[in-house]
């Protein structure tokens, strides 16, 4: 149990540590925006000034809540932790230690039982630079008052921090992490990690914390860059924050989508389309494709090459096409390998045909050549006459050949610049764009592209080698359960390294692509560099609305375990029957009437601009307004103080719509309301009907 440590005299102390923390912290800023000032008047290199603003960011970014905590040690020391780590200028003695510091860790996983040297665990609660209170946990068996085992690290704390009011931005949760979110955040693990949890078990928020953790303990993977993966720019704008907060800036987040900013997505898939679009055996497709376009004729192909005629063989393309496949390269560049192989046969049988005509004294050309296939002295006195002799140099009368290597590859040369040459090369080995292949694959228009066309796209255009894109040291994917196995593919090219942490939820499922066992999906990519960790309690949604989606919970997913809530609200769930013709205007009454923290109205997709329009809000929601309208795709990791959601029934009738009504029902840190035409689905009966 923790007390609250609130004399003067310890808040007084408290308060002067803080001061003389913050006055470091401004010395420290001071001393980088000096230097980043004179780095630009400098004209120095843009790495020294991108560093020097990094830096500046980060001290600037850790002003909230810059200390938030004290370990009393048994061996008598004691340290203050917080967002990032101080010394004191004149003797390196550290003032403030970084949560991700070794030494700062148990803060998060101390207990009764394994107290890790800790006597006294305080929470330091700060409002700018002025301490607001102070509560202590006693780790030491003998003392009254110990925190047990099982409890809460930090209750108060955490409580405070899963009851205020939502905002639409997430908050950074590094002063009341849990021993189990601890774990992950620091799991050396240094393949892939997939966090599976339930609802509001805090994934996301160990996804973030864990790559700033990574970015501290492993600093090369700021060069190397990280990459952060969300389901919508509406979700990647809730967790914008957080990183920053945490001090790290250098951050890439995207959508599947926005990793392609090349390709306009302009439509959308029907469910059935989505799925096969996003079935494995799609790579099989793409690269057979793409293989489809190489021809090896059957009759031998006519070459124009100023004005001759030059012959190939099937077997000359055939040979030409094995030598190239043989190379492994991506189907663009093995094509240079092909075109430079016949290139090669077609010179030297313009060669072969030069070298067999021989002149005669007067400079006139007779075919056939000499006897011994080389030219004579006569020979090259009549080319020199011809103006043809190429290599004055030699002028000894020997028999030799006509055109030397540095002939040759200008030959080459030539015969790869010639139009004529080149579109008959074409015929057999084309170069290729990925827009094409898949265009063709799909028997579409190319640049009519829907989301799930984004990762076959980038699938041919990784088979015809014309990607590229960054890549990444670390890649975090938030919502996972919701990508494709082609989807899959994309983000494991941009990550060689295979380092990841995966976090999501398979109950969670909406998208007909998307997974519905981690092994099934990984395994083919990455064999057993992966690993399972679970998270098991929901700090979001409170016990009477876990209660009401249990039934719907474990008849489609018997073998997962729901999420235990960490507290309830004290408010049960409540349903409202009405009509479909009169479901906008019931709607819109219950948001009129809603005043008390921010509220989402979930409707299914074709409902969704008729209520937005009943509720004068816009389809493309602004997140931090106090009603937003989503569908449960949008609602995806999101969350509210209360969740109102329209017509279940159309929710549950979408593939995957059982998926889609528990994630839109556990959205919600407090209420959650449900108006549903016509009687309610079995799925909701058991929440009683009544008017809030
Ligand atoms: N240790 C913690 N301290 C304070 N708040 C926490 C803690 N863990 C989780 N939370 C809060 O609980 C809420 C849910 O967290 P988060 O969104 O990360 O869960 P999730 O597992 O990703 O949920 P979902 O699968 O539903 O998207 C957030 O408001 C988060 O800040």
């Amino acid at each position: 149990m923790a007390t609250r440590s609130g004399t003067d005299r310890e808040l007084v102390v408290e308060q002067e540590y803080l001061t003389a923390l913050y006055a470091r912290l401004d010395v420290l800023r001071e001393h980088a925006a000096t230097r980043l000032a004179a780095a630009r008047d400098a004209g120095a290199e843009r790495e020294t000034v991108a560093l020097w603003q990094a830096e500046s960011g980060r001290l600037e970014a850790v002003e909230d809540g810059l200390c938030f905590g004290r370990l009393d040690l048994r061996d008598g020391r004691r340290v203050y932790i917080g967002r990032l780590g101080l010394f004191r200028d004149a003797d390196d003695t550290p003032l403030l230690l970084d949560w991700r510091a070794p030494a700062a860790r148990p803060f998060y996983t101390a207990t009764m039982a394994s107290p890790h040297g800790v006597r006294r665990r305080r929470r330091i609660t700060t409002r700018g630079r002025t301490v607001l209170t102070l509560d202590d946990e006693l780790l030491d068996p003998d003392a009254a008052g110990s925190v047990g085992d099982g409890a809460l690290v930090g209750e108060a704390a955490l409580v405070a921090a899963l009851t205020a009011r939502r905002t639409g931005r997430m908050r950074d949760i590094v002063t009341t992490l849990q021993t189990e979110q601890d774990r992950i955040v620091r799991d050396e693990h240094p393949g892939v990690l997939v966090v599976q949890g339930g609802p509001g078990t805090g994934k996301t928020a160990v996804a973030l914390h864990r790559l700033a953790y990574l970015l501290y303990i492993r600093p090369h993977l700021r060069t190397r860059r990280v990459l952060v993966i969300g389901p919508s720019q509406v979700f990647l704008d809730y967790i914008g924050q957080v990183l920053p907060g945490l001090g790290e800036h250098a951050v890439t987040t995207a959508t599947i989508t926005q990793l392609r900013p090349d390709i306009r997505v302009s439509r959308l898939d029907p469910p059935g389309t989505i799925e096969a679009k996003g079935r494995p055996g799609m790579a099989g497709r793409i690269a057979a494709a793409v293989r489809s376009r190489v021809r090896t004729p059957d009759e031998p192909v006519e070459v124009e090459f100023e004005q001759q005629a030059l012959r190939l063989d099937p077997d000359d393309c055939r040979g030409a096409i094995e030598a190239a496949t043989r190379t492994g390269l991506p189907h663009n560049q093995a094509r240079l390998v092909f075109q430079r192989r016949i290139v090669e046969l077609l010179a030297q049988r313009l060669i072969d045909r030069m070298e067999s005509v021989v002149f005669t004294e007067a400079g006139e050309a007779i075919d056939g050549g000499s006897a011994d296939g080389r030219l004579s002295a006569a020979d090259l006195r009549g080319l020199a006459a011809a103006g043809v002799v190429i290599d004055p140099g030699h002028d000894d009368d020997g028999p030799r050949s006509l055109l030397d290597e540095t002939d040759a590859a200008r030959l080459r040369a030539a015969l790869l610049a010639d139009t004529q040459a080149c579109l008959a090369l074409d015929e057999l080995w084309p170069s290729l764009t990925g827009q094409q292949v898949v265009a063709d694959l799909l028997a579409c228009q190319v640049e009519d592209w829907a989301p799930a066309d984004i990762p076959l796209l980038d699938e041919a255009d990784a088979v015809i080698g014309e990607s590229g894109g960054a890549t990444f040291g670390h890649v975090v994917v938030d919502e996972a359960q919701e990508l494709s196995a082609m989807a899959w593919r994309m983000l494991m090219r941009r990550c060689p390294a295979k380092s990841m942490t995966i976090v999501g939820d398979l109950a969670q499922t909406g998208n007909p692509a998307g997974a519905s066992s981690w092994d099934g999906l990984l395994r083919p990519l990455v064999g057993n560099r992966w690993r399972l960790a679970q998270l098991t309690i929901n700090y979001r949604t409170p016990a009477e609305i876990m209660a009401a989606v249990i039934d719907l919970f474990t008849t489609h997913h018997p073998d997962l375990r729901p999420p235990r809530s960490v507290r309830a609200a004290g408010e049960p769930p409540w349903r409202r029957r009405t009509t479909l013709a009169d479901l906008p205007e019931t709607v819109a009454d219950l948001a009129a009437r809603h005043t008390d923290g921010q509220l989402a109205v979930i409707t299914p997709r074709h409902h969704h601009a008729r209520l937005a329009a009943a509720l004068s809000l816009p389809t493309s929601p602004e997140i931090t307004d106090p009603v937003v309208a989503l569908t449960p795709d949008q609602a995806k990791g999101l969350e509210f103080d209360s969740v109102l959601i329209a017509d279940p029934a159309a929710i549950l009738a979408t593939p995957l719509g059982h998926n889609d009504l528990y994630v839109a029902m556990t959205r919600t840190t407090r209420r959650l309301g449900i108006v549903h035409p016509g009687p309610p689905p079995a799925e909701i009966s058991r929440i009683q009907e009544r008017t809030p």
